[in-house]
């Protein structure tokens, strides 16, 4: 499944977090990738000291609180976010991402956009689907979360600078197809509220995926 979720940061955070990216030292991208995303990465990343651990704490945060994240992905657990910086000719060719990352298994991969899109050109991650390829760029403060099994790249940045912070999620339900089901149950289940209320239909879609999601759970 591929979603856009808007608003993850406000506004008023975004200008906060930027003037906070703009104080803090970079340092190459192939410093964490794997041999063959070197070939292919050619970025620049925040480098580890207290104020990037603030602004992890504090971006990971406001990602986990966001309803739809949650329904979307159902995270075990993120990584540590990167705060990652695209100048004028940077790119990141495609690769895909690896499977294990900081211990925990990369189900799901997702981009926070934090520069506005009139500020920069180029700079669209682009998810190779079945369907053909998806280009995404979106306003600061949404994110896009794609399945981490997918070949992708961050297209060159040919004018302003692409600021974002990428992470990747182990989810509980490991499969991408088990995982939309359940999304999908959900929203009809609370549509379903929406427009009738505590329903017997409600009742059984509640019991459907309660006892879908503890069949499938890795915990
Ligand atoms: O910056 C992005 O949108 C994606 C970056 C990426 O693909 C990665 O870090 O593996
Ligand atoms: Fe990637």
């Amino acid at each position: 499944m591929l979603i856009t979720i808007a608003d993850v940061l406000p506004q008023s955070e975004l200008e906060e977090i930027r003037a906070m990216l703009g104080a803090m030292r970079f340092e190459d991208g192939r410093a964490t990738a794997g041999w063959s995303a070197t070939l292919v990465k050619d970025n620049e990343q925040a480098r580890e000291g207290a104020a990037l651990s603030l602004l992890r704490e504090r971006v990971s945060k406001a990602i986990l609180e966001n309803e739809v994240f949650s329904l979307a992905t159902r995270p075990k657990a993120l990584t540590p976010l990167i705060f990652s910086r695209y100048g004028q000719g940077k790119h990141y060719g495609t690769h895909v991402d690896n499977p294990l990352m900081d211990g925990i298994r990369t189900d799901v991969s997702f981009t926070l956009f934090l520069a506005e899109p009139d500020t920069y050109d180029g700079g669209e991650l682009v998810i190779e689907t079945m369907a053909g390829e998806e280009e995404v760029k979106l306003a600061a403060g949404h994110l896009v979360a794609y399945d981490s099994t997918t070949l992708h790249r961050v297209a060159p940045v040919t004018r302003g600078e692409r600021l974002a912070t990428v992470g990747w999620a182990q989810s509980y339900i490991r499969d991408s197809a088990k995982r939309e089901l359940l999304f999908d149950l959900e929203t009809a289940r609370r549509n379903l509220f929406a427009q009738a209320g505590k329903t017997p239909e409600f009742d059984l879609l509640a019991k459907t995926g309660a006892n879908l999601f503890r069949m499938w759970a890795e915990v």
